[in-house]
């Protein structure tokens, strides 16, 4: 495995989607899906002109037409439809346009399948009748258009027809003529780029429109399509397209795994109250909508339909300490409930007995364990349209990504264990340095076929798509040096974990090593990360500390607190924006805040234990312009996935996490829509430690796959775990005179004066690319690595070759005023920086 990355699943599937796009765009616009049952008078051009013909219909035909002629097989141009009433014949094409008429028809007993006659100037050819008031897929068979026709037109309009119904018998008759266009909605009609949505094919139509209704032009409202940017347009005919299975598939759920602040709330908005008021044939196709979500979430779900809807259109119905689930049944106040995950346990019972047509779950990765009670109920809910939302929905474990799609979809994979036997075996065995050539095949296959029955219930765009609509982001990865006191204390952690070459105790150890970094004086303060009968190390890392700082605690004890004290005080005084500090521990939000007092910076603070009430309070009062709250602590694990935090153009994650997805949930809070300033994001470590390390394996993928599928450690968030004793060794050990130890280990010769070492790797790219062979993985690669490296690149190591990389020497004025730091910046020993 190692060397080899599993690329990220999910972008091969959205590549293999995309393609799928394509062609399926392609077909759509060449075959033109629109079938309409003719009904009297039921075509937009024919209605005006026949209202009084239309009321007394009698009978309708399917025809042919063309020119008279004399010869036996004639050459016929068009399909058309013969209405007779009384003793008038019109004839139609089959966009409803009269193209004659005549008075008499004479003896209506000889129209029959075969009958020719002349309507004015054409000479009408009849191939069967269209009963009225019977199923339109139930008349008798016609005749096909194409054994009688020469016409290019008609073959080419039948077979069309064939094409669409392979489902549907050979010899079927399918009284339905093709027409080019259905009706267009009163939108369509006056929006200038109205957003019209896809048709269903003929299949859907057999299933769901048995009486043969007119099929109508399902148009977003203008209010709406005129807010959604392009990808967004995208997202909701995709949502619209699955949730209906206008491919007539059987399966009615989606995963929209856009990345984080591109709208998925919008473009679910957009298609919720679409479906609500509309359909392909005239209904709307939903009337209760569930939206399930976080609890720090629920308010900003219903915030957004405010925004997007207005108050007078409709207000859903957002569970909280006032309106209980239970009253949601009587209430019939709204179409839509918003409840948490929590709450949605708490009222189960209520929630199944009420009839909801669409599920939509936001941070739809809360869904990834199967075994989990939450999935359990989920499960148990009797939704068949289901859309999963998620900005970081999986990294790289196959079966997080079976349990999403089983979800959506149940049984689009099968059984777990037919997925783990066809699938996630073959592909991981694949991938193993020691595989055979038989093995590697058989993984790559296994993957193209994974690939291909998930792509069309999927789609992720990245952030690249939203970069011209936003202002700069500039992310950059600064390393601190440890203070003189760290050092001390860190390397005496890690002889006392020699010491005992104790494996029960790495847990700690990593524990107690990681609050070192964040400030050393942490070490003496209990928290509920700690596991229990760690008392001796507690005790002993006190004394340490006791005995090295006399018990004072100070800013400069820290190398990464300098940093951000130095650079509260340039934004505070200088630069007059506001920070988000983001932190995985608790007490380093204690630490920040008592920060924040001595320096008199109003700040607010949001961790797992604010309650749901206040967190919305918070994050409105945060981003408010003119609220001079300065700084926001937030916890990582509690607040990360789904806020809005734009009142901040900066933010800083102050430490980071074993899962890479919990860092960039909490990254990506304020480079959103409506962010009016250039943002700048940094990322902290502490030079040479386990800081570094645990970035390390978490920009190296692979290493990081290896440990979290094959030893299903994702939920303990911490991969030590499992590591074998020199492993653990190696995370430990302190490097410090290291400059930075991510930076060695991605073998860069750079000499750190702020090159871009990914474009000397293009080159030898380019001859690699050419002598690889070439398989849907290597495919996959060659997208992605030189061309757009530092977007949609195969890792996030490689990421970071196509960043600037800067020793701490070479941090001049100019370079810091790039990043935005203030010059008092001295603690830096390497940095890497790069903006989009
Ligand atoms: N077309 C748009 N025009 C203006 N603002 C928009 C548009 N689309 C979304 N926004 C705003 O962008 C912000 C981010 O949107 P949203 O919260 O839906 O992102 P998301 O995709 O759900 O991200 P996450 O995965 O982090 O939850 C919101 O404030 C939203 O109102
Ligand atoms: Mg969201």
């Amino acid at each position: 495995m190692a060397g080899k990355d599993l690329t990220n699943v999910l972008d091969i599937l959205n590549e293999a989607y995309l393609d799928q796009e394509e062609q399926f765009d392609s077909t759509l616009s060449k075959e033109n899906h629109n079938y309409v049952y003719p009904e009297p008078g039921g075509t937009e051009v024919s209605e005006a002109q026949n209202s009084n013909h239309a009321t007394s219909v009698t009978r309708i035909f399917n025809v042919v037409y063309g020119k008279p002629s004399a010869k036996k097989h004639k050459s016929w141009e068009q399909d058309g439809v013969l209405e007779i009433s009384g003793t008038m014949a019109i004839l139609k094409d089959t966009l409803g346009k009269v193209i004659d008429s005549k008075v008499k028809v004479g003896d209506l007993e000889k129209y029959d399948t075969g009958y020719e006659t002349h309507v004015g100037s054409k000479c009408v050819q009849i191939l069967d009748e269209i009963k009225p008031g019977t199923s339109s897929l139930q008349s008798s068979p016609r005749l096909n258009a194409s054994d009688n026709v020469q016409s290019s037109t008609v073959n080419a309009q039948t077979s069309s027809v064939n094409a669409q119904t392979s489902s549907v018998s050979a010899s079927s008759s399918l009284p339905w003529r093709p027409v080019k266009k259905s009706r267009l909605s009163l939108h369509a009609k006056t929006e200038v780029n109205p957003l019209i949505l896809p048709k269903p094919i003929v299949d859907h139509q057999w299933k769901h429109n048995p009486s043969g209704k007119p099929l109508v032009d399902v148009t977003v409202d203008g209010f709406l399509s005129r807010v959604l940017k392009p990808h967004q347009r995208q997202g909701v005919s995709f949502l619209y397209e699955r949730v209906c299975d206008l491919a007539s598939l059987d399966l009615e759920g989606a995963i929209l795994a856009d990345e984080m602040g591109l709208g998925k709330t919008l473009q679910c908005i957009a298609l919720i109250w679409t479906l609500l008021r509309q359909g392909p044939y005239g209904m709307p196709v939903i009337r209760k909508v569930l939206i399930v979500t976080p609890s720090s979430l629920t308010s900003n779900w219903n915030d957004e339909f405010k925004k997007w809807l207005g108050l007078t259109r409709m207000c859903p119905y957002h569970v909280n300490q006032k309106n209980k689930a239970e009253d949601y049944v009587y209430s019939r106040v709204s179409p839509v409930l918003i409840i948490s995950y929590e709450m949605l346990i708490r009222a189960y019972q209520t929630i199944v007995d009420t009839e909801f047509d669409l599920l939509i779950c936001d941070e739809g990765h809360r869904l990834k364990n199967g075994k989990s009670k939450l999935y359990e109920l989920m499960t148990g809910l009797n939704i068949r349209k289901r859309i999963l939302l998620s900005g970081t929905p999986l990294q790289n474990d196959l079966q997080e990504f079976f349990y999403l799609n089983d979800f959506a979809n149940p049984g689009v994979l099968g059984s777990l264990r037919e997925f783990r036997k066809n699938f996630e075996e073959p592909i991981l065995e694949s991938r193993s340095p020691n595989s055979t050539e038989a093995q590697k095949s058989l993984g790559e296959l296994r993957s193209s076929q994974l690939a291909k029955r998930t792509a069309g219930f999927i789609l992720r765009r990245t952030s690249d798509v939203q970069a011209s609509l936003l202002n700069s982001k500039r992310e950059t990865l600064l390393v601190c040096r440890a203070t003189p006191l760290q050092q001390s204390l860190y390397l005496r952690c890690v002889e006392y974990w020699d010491a005992r070459a104790s494996r029960d105790s790495h847990l700690s150890v990593t524990h107690a090593l990681r609050k070192i970094c964040n400030h050393p004086g942490l070490v003496q303060q209990p928290d509920m990360m700690e596991e229990e009968g760690q008392d001796d190390l507690k005790s002993f890392l006190s004394q340490q500390w006791s005995s090295l700082s006399d018990n004072v605690f100070s800013t400069a004890q820290s190398g990464k607190l300098l940093l951000v004290d130095s650079l509260l005080r340039y934004l505070k005084h200088k630069a007059q924006e506001k920070i988000v500090l983001v932190s995985y521990f608790t007490l380093t939000l204690d630490l920040f805040e008592v920060l924040c007092k001595e320096m008199n910076y109003a700040c607010l603070r949001l961790d797992g234990s604010t309650n749901v009430q206040n967190r919305k309070s918070i994050v409105d009062q945060f981003n408010d312009p003119k609220s001079s709250n300065f700084v926001l602590l937030l916890s990582a694990r509690a607040g990360g996935a789904g806020l809005n935090l734009i009142g901040a153009s900066r933010l800083v994650l102050y430490d980071s996490d074993w899962n890479p997805a919990t860092d960039l949930q909490a990254m990506a809070r304020i480079w959103r829509h409506g962010q009016q300033k250039p943002v700048h994001i940094y990322i902290l470590l502490t030079a040479g430690t386990v800081e570094e390390k645990i970035f390390q394996r978490q920009i190296s993928k692979a290493d990081l796959t290896q440990c979290v599928i094959e030893n299903d450690l994702m939920q303990t968030n911490d991969l030590t775990a499992k590591m074998s004793l020199e492993e653990l060794k190696d995370l430990f050990t302190f490097e410090p005179y290291t400059e930075s130890f991510v930076h060695t280990s991605l073998q860069c010769d750079c000499d750190g004066t702020g090159e871009i070492p990914v474009l000397k790797l293009e080159e030898e790219e380019e001859q690699e690319e050419e002598d690889s062979e070439e398989c849907f993985l290597e495919v996959f690669k060659k997208r992605t690595t030189a061309k757009d490296a530092g977007n949609r690149t195969k890792n996030r190591q490689h990421m970071l070759m196509s960043w600037a990389h800067y020793h701490g020497d070479n941090l001049n004025e100019e370079v810091l005023e790039m990043v935005g730091l203030p010059q008092t910046a001295h603690t830096i020993s390497f940095m890497f920086t790069h903006t989009t």
